[in-house]
């Protein structure tokens, strides 16, 4: 399923972070969204999301319009949102954690388990007692239960360990090619992210600072670095 963003504007109360932001996410490919502390990307992937309401603009999911600020309707249309803080629920088990978000085409926990094989010996853990690195898997593998058109992850590798993240990185990568999902990355290990990514984008202070192919902006690490530090806007 495709994503198509236009002219968001995207902000806390009526206080725009990111004016008239444009991006077009077709189905099963990656788009990282990169940038600088601060610079916007988690109000925009809330925003996606409808957990903050929109300040302007229109989102699309395949031929769907989504409605401002209604995480419920947003996600039923097949937009999933992992956020940063992971969100799970610390007393349910991995199992349970996965049924009760399960929904009917979903990657099934025989999936899961292939996908993430470090879940598989702690299906009946609850989740507080799951390392940051397998919260981050069940946080994922429950995005992936509910049959995501539009999957959006948020700083998957926040608090992880630099290998941790290279085996979990992939993992996105695969979803996105079995699944069809449009996938939006917010990570702050940008190499590790252009190897898994198709298309990249740069956000410096709630603008875009550069755009461009993962392949191209691979080979191009001073041009990412002056994007970083707010370089020509690219928007
Ligand atoms: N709850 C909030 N209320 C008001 N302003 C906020 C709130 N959360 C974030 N902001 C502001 O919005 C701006 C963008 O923050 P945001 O968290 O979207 O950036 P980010 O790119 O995700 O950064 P990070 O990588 O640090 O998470 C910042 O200026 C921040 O201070």
């Amino acid at each position: 399923m495709s994503l198509v963003v236009s002219g968001l504007v995207a902000g806390h109360g009526k206080v725009p972070v990111v004016r008239g932001l444009d991006l077009a996410v077709p189905g099963g490919t990656v788009l990282a969204l990169l940038g600088p502390n601060g610079a916007g990307k988690s109000t925009v992937m809330l925003t996606l999301a409808g957990l903050l309401p929109r300040l302007g603009g229109e989102v699309r999911v395949g031929d769907r319009s989504l409605p401002s600020g209604n995480p419920g309707r947003t996600n039923k249309s097949g937009l999933v949102l992992v956020p940063d803080s992971r969100a799970l629920f610390g007393g349910l088990t991995v199992a349970e954690t996965l049924s009760l978000s399960e929904r009917e085409g979903g990657v099934t926990s025989a999936e899961v388990s292939d996908l993430f094989p470090a879940l598989r010996k702690r299906w009946k853990v609850k989740a507080a007692a799951l390392s940051g690195g397998e919260q981050q898997m069940l946080a994922v593998a429950r995005a992936l239960v509910q049959k995501p058109g539009v999957l959006l992850i948020d700083e998957m590798s926040m608090g992880l360990a630099p290998v941790i993240v290279e085996g979990l990185l992939p993992v996105v990568r695969d979803i996105a090619d079995s699944t069809g999902a449009a996938v939006i990355l917010v990570e702050q290990h940008v190499a590790l992210a252009l190897e898994v990514a198709d298309e990249a984008m740069v956000l410096v202070h709630g603008a875009v600072t550069l755009r461009g192919t993962a392949a191209e902006l691979r080979k191009s690490p001073e041009v990412l670095r002056g994007a970083y530090f707010g370089g020509d806007t690219a928007a």
